[in-house]
């Protein structure tokens, strides 16, 4: 299978394009975002917003941003991982929006590899955080951590996929059923869920105790998107919906019928407590699939 990596701009951000037979992967260098990610003339796998802004040192909406060493409002987490960092703080943490570098890049056995090395941050000093990015007939993240400094660290985390859809409205996702969620929309209540997840409104949930493998059944393109996590047994699943909608950046006012986010997530009591020396990694494959 023919690999090609080059180099490319995207507004102002420097980005890696992949194409791998007849796939196509975007990344940016600013917080090694996968931008892009679809095969032949298939809709995208990867929802990026048509209002996307590409400016330095501003997240990107859309793509995969890596949210690290928190993830969402740091004062809604553990007390272990707000202990870390001063409040106020943005949120998803503060690698989003830097220049990682790319360390190396390559092709191995008919597969595209890119790794992706964070710059060192003051606020974690000892924290290492490198993201690998494979592109085969699938897409492949893992995002590992490394704690070489003497004291245990605590930290939450995701890799917040937008999942391109053909109407919100007729999506569901498997893998869910009888999966313990907090829903952050009710005064953060604690639920079980029951059957398959649809959307009719706003959703922003936590899901706990997760099996590895999700599936969003996707009627409107007659196809599904494999979702197989690995390091992480949590996720949340968010769609801004009508009027949340109105008060995102860089997001059209009906884009929230076109777009989910599934965000392989480590939260909540699912936090990745590093002791000095060790590491985690947070793995992530993405695989489109004809539906059944
Ligand atoms: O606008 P952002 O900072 O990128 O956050 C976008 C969204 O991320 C997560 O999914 C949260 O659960 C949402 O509550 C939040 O609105």
């Amino acid at each position: 299978m023919p690999v090609s990596i080059q180099p490319v701009m995207k507004g102002r951000l420097a980005c890696w394009q992949v194409r791998r037979g007849d796939s196509l992967l975007l990344v940016a260098e600013q917080g090694a975002q996968v931008l892009e990610y679809r095969q032949g003339d298939a809709a995208p796998v990867i929802w990026l917003s048509e209002q996307a802004a590409f400016d330095s040192g501003q997240p990107v909406r859309g793509g995969i941003p890596v949210c690290w060493p928190w993830f969402g409002d740091l004062a809604r987490n553990p007390e272990a991982v707000q202990a870390l960092h001063p409040l106020p703080a943005p949120a998803h943490g503060l690698v989003r929006g830097l220049p990682w570098t790319l360390e190396r890049q390559a092709e191995e056995q008919g597969t595209a590899v890119l790794d992706f090395n964070c710059p060192p941050l003051a606020q974690c000093p000892g924290l290492q955080l490198r993201l690998q990015i494979r592109l085969d007939d699938a897409l492949h993240l893992r995002l590992t951590s490394h704690n070489l400094g003497d004291a245990t660290v605590t930290l939450s985390q995701a890799l917040h996929s937008y999942l391109a859809v053909g109407d919100i409205h007729r999506v569901s996702v498997q893998g869910l059923d009888d999966t313990p969620y907090i829903e952050t929309l009710e005064d953060w209540q604690p639920r079980r869920q029951s059957g398959e997840l649809r959307f009719d409104g706003e959703t922003d949930r936590i899901y706990l105790d997760l099996p590895q493998r999700l599936a969003l059944i996707d009627p409107a393109w007659q196809r599904r998107i494999e979702l197989h996590a690995s390091g992480s047994r949590s996720a949340v699943l968010w769609n801004p919906w009508i009027d949340k909608s109105r008060r995102l950046s860089q997001f059209a006012e009906d884009a929230w019928q076109r777009m989910l986010c599934i965000e392989t997530a480590n939260v909540l009591d699912d936090v990745v407590r590093l002791a000095p020396g060790a590491t985690h990694t947070l793995g992530l494959s993405i695989a489109l699939k004809p539906s059944p």
